[in-house]
């Protein structure tokens, strides 16, 4: 591991709620009342008791007091109590054991809990019984924990204080807690820094007295250039999320320790490259333009995350040149469409888009004319991925006749009939549906052209992409009455928020259905969404893992003890050979190795030896061509 370049301060760090995620004597409380019938309240009144003591609003012994009197607890309940704490250990603490295990001289925790349970659980971070300031416990003949010991220093008002002056240490003291205590030791001049520690908990009275605050312990080593397990602490990635996924999204990421900034509805070009800046992840959906001049801005841009299938906004070329890998949802709206083309097919058939508004406006109008059952139908699907295939089983399954075209060779399910050209499916389908991708090629795909070609009185559904149909040439096919009907969701232009008027020339047009993209907009697609994108995302920054990214190379390579490096680099013969010249050079064992390309990038994982130096890591940041180098742990 690398050595820190300045002499270590002396670290004082408070247990409760710092080093465990956890308070002691809470968890005692739980441990102590099961089965109790009065267990929930008193567990209450204790956790209320440590806040006020922790926030400075109960004056410190008398919240010990009152909390150990409520508390019938036995010595037999503190190697249970050990065990939990052990299973609660912070989780930046635990990431980082390697910085204890080489400082243990420069550790002392500090804490107002009790040696009893303190001792064993930071023992196995190698910190020693003569490092760890605690109260203790005293207990009657029969083992019942009766108090604490008065003697001790750190039972009292300002015990922290006392305690520090009894250790006089020389040279710089940095102090780490949650707790008002810990702030005071500061305050009277027995340390240099106070360090608000808020993985756990966070409270305002500390926070806003603090020299730093740290959402994690590898903020704290990555500010003070001490060795870290992450190469960068997760507290530092920013994620910001457009378009409202569902807050799962969010949950996830803060969950892992990213801060996340969420703007609801979309951003233009203009307005997300003043955004964009710092910014770690981006989150969007089919809306916002993710454009080279926005990636050329994205000074810190890891991955995007399209919360949704389509990936035509974003710029994938470009990304992928400048190292940012993009993720979608690929599957998890696809029912979602699926559901509302059916649906939509009945609609049109049945002419309900223009029955619904007359009924409002109490107008009776029963009649049969233009209105047709789908059973026996032919339903054409353009674009027979896996929304269109889907359909395809589905529209059978209600009695449907189904033709299909793709660009690709696709595997033909149950009774589907391949069209060899577009052509053939519109001259035939009494329901032509879309389902192809946004490529820029599908532009006016469907023009006045294709329209003439489609049988008299034949619906169009488009829930692809607004730019995929000629929309005036869809209008008059409309109004002349050639088509029967239209169904669309998806618009050349769409409003940015849904404070934004619609504009379109299929308004008021007979028998159109319009909704306002709306086809992945169920609350099982968004939950999934919110959940896969992230976990994608998570996993690369984690890992170095691709699978599914849309625009780089695919790997996952398996996790082993070792240092992972990811090195992203252009396409060019020998970046990979240069690369293991750097690591032979300074004798770094190469413990695993993946590369693989494509047109533009090359993106390679290494797992190398535990032992490397900075000097390795600046050397491969140097090797020419690289886009972008990261040390994952
Ligand atoms: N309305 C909405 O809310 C939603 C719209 N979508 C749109 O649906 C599209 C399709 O989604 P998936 O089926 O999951 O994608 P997919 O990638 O599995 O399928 C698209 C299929 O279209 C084919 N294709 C592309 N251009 C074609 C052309 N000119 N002619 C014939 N076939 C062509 C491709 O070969 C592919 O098989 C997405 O790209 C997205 O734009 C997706 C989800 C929700
Ligand atoms: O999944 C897609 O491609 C969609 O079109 C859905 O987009 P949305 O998330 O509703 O903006």
């Amino acid at each position: 591991m690398p050595q820190p370049n300045t002499p270590l301060p002396y670290l004082i760090i408070d247990f409760d709620s710092t080093f465990t995620q956890v308070e002691g004597l809470d968890e005692l409380a739980d441990i102590a009342l099961q089965g109790h019938p009065d267990r929930e309240k008193v567990v209450g009144e204790i956790r209320a008791l440590t806040d006020q003591g922790m926030s400075g609003s109960l004056s410190f012994s008398e919240s010990l007091k009152q909390r150990l009197a409520l508390l019938p607890a036995r010595r037999e309940h503190l190697p249970l109590l050990v065990a939990q704490l052990k299973g609660k250990v912070s989780e930046s603490i635990v990431r980082n054991r390697g910085f204890f295990e080489q400082f243990p001289g420069r550790v002392y925790i500090v804490s107002s809990g009790f040696r009893e349970f303190i001792e064993p659980v930071v023992a196995d971070f190698g910190i020693a019984a003569d490092h760890v300031l605690a109260n203790t416990f005293t207990f009657d003949a029969t083992g019942r924990i009766t108090g604490f010991d008065p003697e001790n220093v750190l039972s009292r008002d300002g015990g922290k204080i006392l305690q520090l002056r009894e250790l006089d240490l020389e040279g710089d003291v940095y102090v780490l807690g949650d707790g008002y205590t810990d702030y005071q030791i500061r305050e009277a001049g027995l340390a240099n820094r106070f360090y608000a520690f808020t993985e756990n908990v966070s409270r305002e009275a500390v926070v806003a007295r603090a020299d730093e605050v740290l959402p994690s312990f590898d903020e704290f080593l990555y500010q003070n250039k001490l060795p870290m397990t992450l190469s960068y602490p997760k507290n530092r990635i920013k994620v910001l999320l457009l378009e409202n996924p569902d807050v799962r999204a969010a949950e996830l990421f803060r969950a892992e320790g990213y801060q996340v900034d969420s703007v609801p509805g979309g951003l233009d070009e203009e307005e997300l490259l003043e955004r964009i800046e710092g910014v770690s992840i981006l989150g969007i959906r089919s809306k916002t333009q993710v454009t080279a001049r926005v990636l050329e801005r994205a000074n810190r841009l890891i991955a995007v995350g399209a919360f949704c299938i389509g990936t035509n906004q974003i710029d994938l070329t470009e990304a992928m040149k400048r190292g940012v890998a993009v993720f979608n949802a690929p599957f998890s709206n696809t029912r979602s469409v699926v559901e509302l083309a059916l649906g939509e097919i009945i609609v049109l058939a049945r002419r309900i888009p223009e029955k619904n508004p007359k009924m409002h406006q109490g107008e009776w109008d029963k009649s049969a004319r233009g209105s047709f059952e789908i059973r026996g139908k032919k339903l054409g699907i353009v674009g027979y991925g896996n929304i269109g295939s889907q359909l395809s089983v589905v529209a059978e399954a209600v009695g449907m006749q189904v033709l299909y075209y793709d660009v690709a060779e696709k595997l033909q399910l149950g009774n589907a009939v391949r069209c060899r050209t577009l052509q053939e499916l519109l001259q035939q389908a009494d329901v032509v549906t879309l389902h192809v991708d946004g490529r820029k090629d599908n532009t006016n795909l469907i023009g006045a052209a294709e329209l003439a070609m489609m049988k008299p009185g034949a619906l169009l559904l488009n829930n692809a992409r607004g730019h995929v149909v000629d929309v005036p040439a869809l209008a008059a096919a409309l109004r002349s009455g050639h088509l029967g009907g239209a169904a669309v969701d998806v618009f050349p232009y769409e409003p940015k928020t849904n404070d934004e008027g619609f504009e379109s020339e299929l308004r008021g047009l007979p028998n159109v259905l319009l909704t306002p993209h709306i086809g992945g907009s169920t609350a099982e697609a968004q939950r999934n969404i919110a959940e896969f994108v992230p976990e994608r995302i998570m996993q690369y920054i984690n890992t170095g893992n691709t699978q599914q990214s849309v625009n780089f190379p695919n790997i996952q390579l398996p996790l082993q003890q070792a240092h992972r490096l990811i090195h992203v680099h252009a396409n060019v013969p020998g970046v990979l050979a240069r690369i293991n010249n750097v690591l032979a050079e300074h004798h770094v064992n190469i413990l695993g190795q993946y590369l693989k390309t494509n047109e533009h990038i090359g993106y390679v994982i290494t797992d190398i030896d535990k032992e490397y130096d900075q000097e390795v890591i600046q050397a491969l940041r140097a090797v020419e061509h690289t886009i972008k180098f990261r040390v994952l742990y």
